[in-house]
């Protein structure tokens, strides 16, 4: 990296915001890991805070099935399919369009529609489909321009054997899910489609591009499927026919199934496919909370410094630099306004048993279980209500009123914008806003657990050092609160970390939130361990240099405790490490004060902060190109030294 390129850095925009100082933390790492890139790790993974997984509980459902075919081309011809959905998709979005997508074809034109999670095929079979099967691939971008864990095998089979794939009897389309700010913006559906294509398979339409920059991707999805369906009906004869409804999954109360053999919350493991190959992701398992504590805390935002106990699971290991997925709950309130308007309040710990009505569909939520686990645990219904979504509950609304009102909201762009702009229309609220104090009593509970994503874990970088506290991990998290862009009096409080911030206020006899707790929460939570490759150099004397503002300390803490943990053990000196820190005050943000103070005064770190609000108003990349310089020529030295010596 040049002198040029750290000025470009400083010229970003200087953050204003939570988001800038989150987005700012992403370009710190991003920066780190350039620099390390290839000296450090393999593969880069700039994504240190909060991280998405596959929301899917894989194995869940109530009776154990055959062991399905991987063999795409046998499943289509076994179910009699037409169309197969192919989903690549790291937090749930594409894998929510390809559920809806398949639900609208067989509804709309009588199709039978697969959807396939790509990790749970032999991606070579694809060449087996025949001419007569329509596939269609949703596909999100990841990481650093990279496929979701689930499509890793259909990018390496694409780009690995690209040479010898044939797919001349593929017909298919593409719709792809990224975000215009990353650097490889939509990368993996554009090298899927030119692979494809190079491989001699007919794209029938342009590829479909969502950009979630400005929370374009719900509108670009609705957009590309309307484009499908004109598509369907002119070019391929599709016809059109009217049935509002048809369930996938059969949803009945049985008083007979004991309190004992139900699930009631815990989520099922989600160890397959290609993440069970790999070995990336541990079982789940309920954590007790050793202790939680506010750092950094100040008017505008809070941050839990919370500690993990490992010692029940020895089967539990994490490495330094891993994630740590929390597997959150929803607020009380939101699950009672959605038990009210459906009419299950009073049976909400009736068994229920959720079963797929047809084989080829899959599970998602454990079954059997209770409305009240179902709407706690297991959907996520703290979410935006899409528009797709609400113009569907139109059909089922319980009074003329409120299906105008559905209908309005539903099928006018502009005013579902302007309407969710000043309202955070979850599941729950617009059913009651809609039909306040009416039970929707043709709604059924089948179209709720097929229309609602299961609810995900959300992923944090664990920011202690497995060297150090093998038997506890550490997560540092800022309690988030969004603003409603055109209400910014009302502010959506984050799911998972309000969730811990009650957890907290449990703990230690505080109210900082209206968020409540389960009455018998044992102060436990559910969570898995999720492999890592942003790790520290594997020589110890290696010299590092680390950029982060906010929780983006986290993994950072973690490397400094471990080097500090080697050094201690071996006696021998490591390598210097440089943490470029920004917060916005010395009393406000600057997180882990006292610890980075030892280590500096201990000489094995240099600690440059960056003060946003205090002094000269300096922001952590102000910092890099006016310290940094100094560090980088010494870091250049050394680079080049360690390449000389690898490459001789
Ligand atoms: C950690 C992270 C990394 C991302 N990297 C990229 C990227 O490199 N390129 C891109 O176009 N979008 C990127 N995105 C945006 C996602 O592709 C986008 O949010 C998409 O809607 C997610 O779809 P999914 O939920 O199906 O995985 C990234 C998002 C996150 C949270």
């Amino acid at each position: 990296m040049s002198r040029m390129d750290v000025s470009e850095l400083a010229r970003l925009a200087a953050p204003a915001s939570m988001a800038d100082v989150v987005a700012l933390a992403a370009v710190g790492l991003g920066l780190a890991t350039h620099l390390l890139r290839g000296i450090a790790w393999d593969k880069p993974d700039p994504y240190h805070g909060v991280w998405f997984e596959r929301p899917q509980l894989r194995d869940a459902g109530a009776a154990p099935r055959q062991k399905a075919t991987r063999n795409i081309a046998q499943r289509l011809a076994e179910f009699n399919k037409d169309i197969v959905i192919f989903w690549g998709s790291q937090s749930g979005t594409a894998e929510a369009f390809a559920n809806r997508l398949a639900r609208e074809c067989h509804l709309r034109f009588g199709q039978a529609v697969l959807t396939a999670d790509l990790s749970d095929y032999d991606v070579d079979t694809i060449t087996l489909i025949p001419e007569s099967k329509l596939a269609i691939f949703m596909l999100s971008t990841f990481g650093e321009g990279d496929p979701s864990d689930n499509a890793t095998a259909l990018w390496e089979w694409l780009r690995n054997d690209a040479s010898e794939v044939r797919l001349q009897n593929l017909r298919y389309v593409a719709f792809g899910l990224g975000n215009s700010n990353y650097k490889h913006y939509n990368r993996v559906v554009d090298v899927v489609v030119e692979a494809l294509d190079n491989a001699g398979a007919r794209r029938l339409m342009p590829i479909g591009r969502a950009d979630d920059a400005n929370g374009g991707t719900e509108e670009a999805f609705i957009a590309w499927k309307d484009e499908l369906h004109s598509f369907l009906v002119e070019k391929l004869g599709f016809q059109q026919r009217r049935v509002p409804y048809e369930p996938s999954f059969a949803v009945v109360e049985d008083t007979s199934l004991s309190p004992i053999d139900l699930h009631h919350g815990e989520p099922v493991s989600r160890r397959s496919g290609i993440a069970k190959a790999r070995n990336a992701y541990s079982p789940v398992k309920s954590l007790a909370i050793q202790e939680v504590r506010h750092i950094g805390d100040s008017s505008e935002a809070s941050c839990l410094h919370i500690e993990l106990d490992l010692v029940e699971h020895p089967e539990l290991r994490y490495q330094t630099g891993d994630h740590l997925a929390i597997y959150p709950i929803n607020p009380d309130e939101e699950m009672q306004l959605i038990m009210e308007a459906v009419g299950i309040r009073a049976r909400a710990d009736t068994p229920l048993l959720i079963t797929p009505l047809e084989e080829a569909t899959k599970a998602t939520i454990p079954s059997p279980t209770t409305a009240l686990a179902l709407f706690r645990h297991y959907l996520e219904i703290c979410a935006p209500v899409s528009r797709d979504t609400i113009r569907e509950l139109a059909n089922f609304a319980p009074s003329q009123k409120a299906k105008d009102f559905l209908k309005s909201l539903g099928e006018d762009k502009e005013a579902y914008a302007s309407y969710t702009a000043k309202t955070h229309v979850t599941i729950g609220r617009l059913l009651s806003l809609a039909a306040p104090n009416i039970v929707w009593k043709d709604l059924p509970l089948s179209y709720l657990v097929e229309t609602i994503p299961p609810l995900q874990p959300r992923y944090y970088s664990v920011s202690s050092s497995s060297s150090a506290t093998p038997r506890r991990a550490s997560l540092t998290v800022a309690v988030d609160k969004t603003q409603l862009p055109g209400d910014p009096s009302k502010e959506i409080p984050g799911l998972t970390t309000h969730y811990l911030l009650a957890l907290a206020d449990s703990i230690n006899g505080t109210t900082t939130t209206r968020q409540s707790l389960p009455s018998a929460d044992s102060h436990r939570v559910f969570a898995h361990i999720r492999r890592s490759p942003f790790k520290l150099p594997s020589l110890a004397s290696k010299p590092v240099i680390m950029i982060a503002a906010g929780t983006g300390i986290a993994p950072f803490r973690a490397f400094v405790q471990e080097r500090a943990r080697l050094r201690a053990v071996s006696g021998k000196p490591v390598g210097r490490m440089v943490l470029f820190f920004g917060c916005r005050r010395p009393d406000d943000g600057y997180l882990y004060r006292e610890e980075l103070a030892r280590a500096a005064e201990d000489g094995m770190l240099e600690v440059v902060v960056a003060f946003s609000r205090s002094g000269r108003g300096m922001y952590v990349q102000d910092c890099v190109a006016e310290k940094g310089e100094e560090s980088w020529s010494q870091f250049a030295k050394k680079r080049n030294q360690w390449l000389e010596d690898v490459w001789g």
